[in-house]
């Protein structure tokens, strides 16, 4: 099977062109993947199927993305399946695009959180519409150094994005975070951030299903969702490990601009059938 990597701002992916959806990817076969030691290596797998052929229902949030000709099936490097990833359709729009699979500069990408608008831009971003961040009030993490607060954002996938009146940089963020069942039914991308310079934020991050990463494109919106006055518009530059990405924040919704390679492409030689 071929594949191909990329990545967006150094969160990193392995690309599984299955057009058909011919491949049945089991989480185990995910995570042998993703390994960085025994496997390509990556913090996730965008599967590239034909959202005619995904074998999946599309209801609720997802179902604006049935018109959709392509489909980012996202899986963390756990193997658990993710609604959502912002640098994921980014690098998976700049995949199709290179690959001659769109034509134009501008793509409509299945995602189970929903349709994503993406435009590949000429000085070589790209820039996805991410919908409406929701605020959803306070919560709380434990992290290795101790309990974090924050406010719950979705973005599609959940989030708790907590500020800080320092920089995020020496925060622990090793282990998994504990996290109240009822506050997050299904787990959290837990954020630490803080405001840098006016207009702009650090951030870091660990990830659902995927550990400490060096940068989350539905957690830079998150942060910049909480870091703006309710009812108001922002522009923030959102500094992580990583690199930089830019969200845009007005009444239609978010839009996150940034950088996206693809940067190898080979021959799958492990078992998938595990
Ligand atoms: N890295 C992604 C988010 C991937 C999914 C996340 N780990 C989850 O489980 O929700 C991004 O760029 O948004």
């Amino acid at each position: 099977m071929r594949f191909a990597k990329g990545h967006g701002t150094e969160n990193d992916f392995v690309i599984l062109p299955d057009p058909d959806g011919a491949l049945d990817l089991r989480p185990t076969a995910v995570a042998a993947l993703c390994d960085r030691r025994a496997g390509i290596g990556g913090d996730g797998v965008l599967r590239v199927v034909r959202t005619a052929a995904l074998g999946e229902p599309l209801s609720g949030a997802a179902a604006s993305s049935t018109e959709c000709e392509w489909f980012m099936d996202y899986r963390n490097a756990d193997g658990s399946i993710a609604e959502m990833c912002g640098n994921g359709v980014r690098v998976f729009a700049r995949y199709l695009a290179e690959r001659g699979m769109v034509a134009g500069r501008e793509v409509s990408v299945g995602t189970r959180a929903g349709e994503r608008r993406v435009v590949l831009e000429d000085n070589g971003d790209v820039t996805v519409d991410m919908g409406r961040p929701e605020l959803r009030g306070e919560g709380s993490a434990v992290l290795p150094g101790g309990k974090m607060a924050g406010i719950r954002v979705w973005v599609g996938n959940p989030h708790l994005a907590c500020r800080l009146d320092h920089s995020p940089a020496a925060v622990d963020l090793s282990g998994q975070p504990e996290l109240d069942a009822e506050e997050f039914p299904e787990g959290a991308n837990v954020e630490v951030f803080s405001v840098a310079a006016p207009g702009t934020l650090e951030m870091r991050v660990n990830e659902r299903g995927s550990g400490e990463t060096r940068s989350c494109g539905t957690g830079i919106v998150a942060v910049a969702a909480a870091a703006t006055p309710p009812g108001e518009g922002a522009t923030w530059r959102v500094r992580v490990p990583g690199g930089e990405c830019v969200v845009y924040l007005d009444a239609d919704g978010a839009r996150l601009r940034g950088p996206a390679a693809i940067v190898a492409e080979g021959e799958v030689l492990m078992d998938l059938e595990v």
